[in-house]
């Protein structure tokens, strides 16, 4: 089994002849068994990355290597919750179920599928998935993702439509059962508080290009989030500074030591992304663990 869940090189999709690059030299490398957060305004990229990833897209340069293969042939091992959660309306959830089963007959776990869509769900068996709510049919496609044991799960904003208690109960869920078989997800979502506490890997993508990559805690102590008199930061790399009267509040890449004096602390992954968000031009940082670094470890 490989050690690495996804690798891109180079990977770049522009959509049509002449329409504009929607994915551009991407570099990147997701080691397995990780929870990835994958961040950046609309139209940055996440769902053209994700779809690739599912083997539905096929780059127009560059290359990108899914759980140790083509894409493509990764397919059976990865699951798929697209934004537009695709559904049969016409079946109930239970026989929707039943065709994941049937769809996935050597991996299919009822016990997972039934737990998310009945027991955290709270789902009807009997009721065709056009009556449902949104929210409702969230629960369904994430019960038929996870009853796929996947080795990797790609989630597009799964919880965007679902209130605030069931994306408490949902996320719970799926990390532990993402704990338990060292399955390794990748999650876009725009609330960012979300991902804290769940996710140990970042990707931001901005402008269809990798703008941060690697481990959270590694990219958090990477930065540091300053506050204190207006002073020159140079030679530190500023992501972001902003003053207010005297006081003056930036994100920093130190460079060497900084001053005793000035009031420093550890950014929140919020702050670390908001500030990133907020300045496109801030030089892009990738901490790409090297495989045979990683499998040493
Ligand atoms: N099928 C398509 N044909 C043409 N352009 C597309 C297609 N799919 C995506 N794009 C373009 O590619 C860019 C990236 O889109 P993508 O959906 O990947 O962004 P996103 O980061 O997922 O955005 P959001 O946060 O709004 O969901 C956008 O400019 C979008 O218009």
């Amino acid at each position: 089994m490989s050690n690495t869940a996804i690798e891109a090189a180079g990977l770049g999709k522009r959509f049509g002849r002449r329409g504009s690059w929607a994915l551009r030299e991407c570099s990147f490398r997701l080691p397995a068994g990780r929870v990835c957060a994958v961040v950046g305004p609309n139209g940055a990229g996440k769902s053209t990355l994700l779809s690739h990833t599912a083997g539905l897209l096929a780059p127009t340069e560059g290359a990108l290597t899914v759980l140790g293969t083509h894409p493509a042939a990764a397919r059976e091992r990865v699951a798929y919750v697209a934004q537009d959660k695709p559904l049969y309306p016409q079946l109930t959830v239970d026989q929707t179920l039943r065709l994941g089963q049937e769809l996935n007959p050597a991996r299919w776990d009822a016990r997972v599928a039934g737990r998310i869509a009945y027991e955290v769900g709270g789902l009807d068996p009997k009721k065709r998935i056009r009556a449902l709510s949104g929210g409702q049919r969230t629960r369904v496609a994430l019960a038929l993702a996870l009853g796929k044991r996947p080795e990797l799960l790609l989630l597009d904003e799964p919880m965007a439509d679902l209130d605030p208690l069931g994306r408490h109960e949902l996320m719970g869920t799926l990390m532990a059962e993402a704990a338990e078989y060292g399955t390794t997800v990748v999650m876009s979502s725009h609330v960012v508080a979300e991902l804290e506490g769940s996710c140990d890997y970042l990707l931001l993508i901005g402008d269809g290009r990798v703008r941060l990559a690697g481990d959270l805690d590694d990219l958090l102590a990477a930065h540091t989030l300053t506050t204190g008199a207006v002073r020159d930061l140079a030679p530190h790399t500023v992501v972001e500074s902003r003053t207010t009267g005297r006081q003056q509040t930036a994100l920093i890449r130190p460079r060497g030591p900084y001053p005793a004096d000035a009031g420093a602390t550890r950014p929140s992954l919020e702050e670390l992304v908001l500030a990133h968000l907020r300045n496109p031009a801030a030089p892009a940082l990738i901490l790409t663990p090297a495989p045979a670094q990683e499998s040493a470890a």
